[in-house]
């Protein structure tokens, strides 16, 4: 089942007599539990992507459910309670997830606070999230005593202490150099697994996109590939991943062919297509050869 469920996702920006279509008709599903990275050239939407399913942005048009949220049908206190509930939300600047002058425990305790859980509830979640992240060492720390993904541990737990099912990070690695950045990543891998939280990350970086079982690529504000991996065995005992490329197919059929697959065969208005035994085939129209 859907946890996520985007069809035909529009949002246009309007900015004087400018209109911008950010998003175009997306699609996209995200069973729970799943970890998928958004990967995509800069403006091709990811960002609006991630903005709507926080309830920070709303959409034009099109349909958008979370958990048993429409997007496009809250009231302002839907919208409160869900962002409070139901999603937590990594930003890549590191500092503008943290507050200068509090501690980590003090920062993972706000949003609990905010949520009114009881006291002793709320210090028994922070320490489990201290401790799951490996950060336990930094509970009294400020931002300035810890480094960059410690502070980016801290923002993870500050976005999972009210147990949301979505947790969504925007290049959340953006800012770090390599070995960090794999640390954060993987931080986000055990809370998936440990929690069992759904993971949305957008990135930029291949060696993160490489490392989660299905990447969703963006071009021009629509949902234009993913990739899947998993794991073989050959006979040998040897594993290797394999990666396949589908694309994606919206409710109505419609799929779009790679440019690089039209030009090789000169395709352009018109194609021929037939149904074979397990497969379909497409062939440029006659009077385009
Ligand atoms: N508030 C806004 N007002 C007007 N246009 C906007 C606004 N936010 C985004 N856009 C435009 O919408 C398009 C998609 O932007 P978005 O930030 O979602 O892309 P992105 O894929 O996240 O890019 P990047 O990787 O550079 O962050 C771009 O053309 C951008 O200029």
């Amino acid at each position: 089942m859907s946890l996520i469920l985007c069809e035909s996702l529009v949002r246009i920006y309007q900015t004087g007599s400018i209109e911008v279509q950010a998003l175009q008709g997306l699609d996209l599903s995200v069973d729970a539990g799943e970890m998928i990275a958004v990967v995509g050239a800069s403006g091709s939407g990811k960002s609006t992507l991630l903005s709507i399913l926080a309830g920070i942005d709303a959409p034009t048009a099109g349909r958008a459910h979370v958990d048993q949220w429409d997007l496009l049908a809250m009231s302002r206190a839907d919208r409160v309670r869900y962002r409070r509930q139901t999603v937590g939300f990594v930003r890549q600047q590191t500092a503008s997830n943290l507050v200068p002058y509090l501690s980590a425990k003090q920062v993972i305790d706000l949003p609990m606070a905010a949520a009114r859980m009881p006291k002793r509830d709320r210090r028994e979640r922070a320490g489990e999230l201290l401790e799951t992240l490996g950060i336990a060492d930094c509970a009294d720390r400020r931002p300035s005593q810890m480094s960059g993904g410690q502070q980016q541990r801290v923002a993870i737990a500050v976005a999972l202490a009210n147990r949301p099912r979505v947790l969504l990070a925007d290049e959340p690695t953006g800012e770090l150099d390599t070995t960090t950045s794999a640390e954060v990543f993987e931080a986000l891998r055990h809370v998936n697994r440990e929690f069992g939280v759904t993971v949305v990350v957008v990135t930029h970086d291949p060696s993160v996109s490489g490392q989660v079982e299905r990447t969703v690529a963006i071009r021009d504000g629509r949902t234009s590939s993913e990739v899947l991996r998993r794991t073989a065995t050959a006979e040998n005992g040897d594993t290797h991943v394999i990666a396949e490329e589908y694309a994606v197919m919206d409710r109505a059929g419609r799929v779009q062919i790679p440019r690089e697959y039209r030009e090789a065969l000169a395709m352009t208005r018109r194609v021929r297509l037939a149904l074979e035994t397990g497969h379909i085939t497409v062939h440029p129209a006659e009077d385009q050869k």
